[in-house]
C-alpha cells in the first residue's frame, strides 16, 4: 500500500493589530477611567473588523485595566457572519503570565467561545480561577505567540485581530507575527509619562532599514486611519537578499562533487532571527542536501516553523534516488510557510523538477532572488 503524505499544518493565521493612538503615541491615559480615543465612525470601523475576524485578541492586562466585551455590536454584521455559517461572534482570545484572571470580567460572560494561553506553570492557577468560564491552553514554559498562533490555526482560525495593549502590541511586533496594522490617531495630546504607549521598547524587525508598506489612509471624523503592511510576504526584501547572499557563501563551502549541486541554505524566523543553516553534504554525509541539512538542526515539531523563511541557493528537490523524501515534502511537512530560492533548478540530474510548484500547491509562498541567481549557479560552474 502507498503511504499518505502527512497532511500539511495549518499556516499561521493573519494577524491584524487593531489600535487607537493620541497623537503623542498614547493608547490611554494613567487615570482609572477608560481614555476615548475614537469617534463613533471609528468604533463602528471598528466594529466591521471585529465581525471580518475569526478571533479578537487582547491580553488580561487590557481585561484588568478596561473590562471590555469584545463583541461585535452590530446585530446585521452578527447575522451576516451566522448566515456565512459562522459563530454569532468571533472567538476571544486572551494570554496570560500568571493566570491571575478575574472571573467577574464582562470578557467571560458576553459574547462567543474564550480561549486563554497561559505559560505551563500559570495553567493550573487560571483553570482555578475561571472553572468552565473558558478553556485554558498551555503555551510551555514561557507565553509563546507562536505556539498560541499555530493552536489557533488548529481551531480553524484564520483572521486573528489583536487589540491591545501595549505589552501584547510589542511581542507581537517584535516576534514578527504581525501581517497588517490598522492605526487610528487622535487629534490630542496626553502627556504623561506613566500613560500607557502603543508599544514599548523592543527589538522591532520593522526598523528604518526595514521599513513597513503604507497601504492607505482614511478619515474618519477627525480621527486618521493609518494601514500598514507589516509583512514582507510577497516580494523579495532587501533583509531577504543578505539572507540569501548567506546562502551563497555555505553553498561555497560544500565538499565538492562532479554529481550533485552545491547548495547553501537558511531558515529565519518571524522575528528575523536565524534558527538554523545548512549546506549540501555537510558533516561528512555525501547524500544530505542543504535544506535537509537545516531541516535536521531543528526538532520536527518547533513552532517557530510556522512562521518562517526558508533561503535556498536552488529550488527545492521534488524527487530523489538517495532518499525517500525530497526537500519539498520535508519544507512542507515542517510548515515553513515561505521559501525564497536563488535559481530553478535545471534539467540536468532530473528533467522536471517540480519542487517550487508542489509548495505553492501546498500554500506555501515561493519567491525567487534572480539578483543572485548567477552567484548561486557560479558555486556549480564545473558541472
Ligand atoms: N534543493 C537541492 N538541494 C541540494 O542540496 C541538492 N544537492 C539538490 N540536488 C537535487 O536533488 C535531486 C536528487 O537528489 P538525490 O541525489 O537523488 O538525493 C535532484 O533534483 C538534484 O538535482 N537539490
Amino acid at each position: 500500500m502507498t503511504e499518505q503524505p502527512a497532511p500539511s499544518p495549518a499556516l499561521l493565521p493573519h494577524v491584524l493589530l487593531s489600535a487607537a493612538m493620541s497623537l503623542d503615541g498614547h493608547i490611554d491615559d494613567a487615570t482609572a477611567e477608560r481614555l476615548v480615543l475614537s469617534t463613533p465612525e471609528d468604533l463602528d470601523r471598528v466594529d466591521q473588523l471585529r465581525a471580518e475576524s475569526d478571533a479578537i485578541l487582547v491580553g488580561a492586562g487590557t481585561l484588568r485595566a478596561d473590562n471590555p466585551r469584545l463583541l461585535v455590536n452590530s446585530p446585521e454584521r452578527r447575522a451576516e457572519r451566522t448566515a456565512r455559517g459562522l459563530p454569532e461572534y468571533p472567538l476571544k482570545v486572551t494570554l496570560s503570565g500568571s493566570g491571575e484572571l478575574d472571573p467577574d470580567w464582562r470578557f467571560w460572560h458576553t459574547g462567543g467561545a474564550r480561549v486563554v494561553y497561559t505559560p505551563d506553570t500559570a495553567v493550573g492557577t487560571a483553570r482555578r480561577r475561571l472553572g468552565a468560564l473558558a478553556e485554558v491552553v498551555p503555551t510551555g514554559p514561557s507565553l509563546d505567540p507562536v505556539t498560541l498562533l499555530a493552536d489557533l490555526a488548529s481551531r480553524g482560525v484564520s483572521r486573528l485581530m489583536v487589540e491591545g495593549g501595549s505589552t501584547v502590541h510589542t511581542l507581537f511586533l517584535t516576534s514578527g507575527l504581525v501581517d497588517e496594522i490598522q492605526l487610528a490617531v487622535a487629534p490630542f495630546f496626553v502627556g504623561e509619562a506613566e500613560a500607557p504607549r502603543f508599544t514599548g521598547p523592543g527589538a522591532f524587525p520593522q526598523s528604518a532599514r526595514r521599513r513597513m508598506t503604507l497601504t492607505g489612509t482614511q478619515t474618519l471624523g477627525d480621527i486618521a486611519v493609518l494601514r500598514y503592511a507589516v509583512q514582507p510576504t510577497g516580494k523579495v526584501t532587501a533583509a531577504d537578499l543578505e539572507w540569501m547572499r548567506l546562502a551563497v557563501d555555505l553553498s561555497r563551502q560544500c565538499p565538492p562533487s562532479e554529481t550533485a549541486f552545491s547548495v547553501g541554505a537558511v531558515i529565519v524566523g518571524a522575528d528575523g532571527r536565524e534558527l538554523a543553516r545548512g549546506y549540501s553534504r555537510e558533516g561528512g554525509d555525501p547524500t544530505v542536501h542543504a535544506e535537509e541539512a537545516a531541516l535536521a538542526k531543528l526538532p520536527a515539531d518547533d513552532p517557530r516553523l510556522r512562521g518562517a523563511t526558508i533561503y535556498s541557493t536552488l529550488e527545492p528537490c521534488s524527487r530523489r534516488a538517495s532518499r525517500p523524501r525530497p526537500c519539498a515534502e520535508l519544507i512542507r511537512a515542517a510548515g515553513i510557510p515561505r521559501v525564497v530560492m536563488a535559481w530553478r533548478e535545471p534539467a540536468l540530474f532530473v528533467a522536471d523538477c517540480v519542487g517550487a510548484e508542489l509548495l505553492e500547491a501546498a500554500g506555501a509562498t515561493v519567491l525567487e532572488t534572480p539578483q543572485l541567481a548567477e552567484e548561486a549557479r557560479a558555486v556549480n560552474s564545473h558541472l
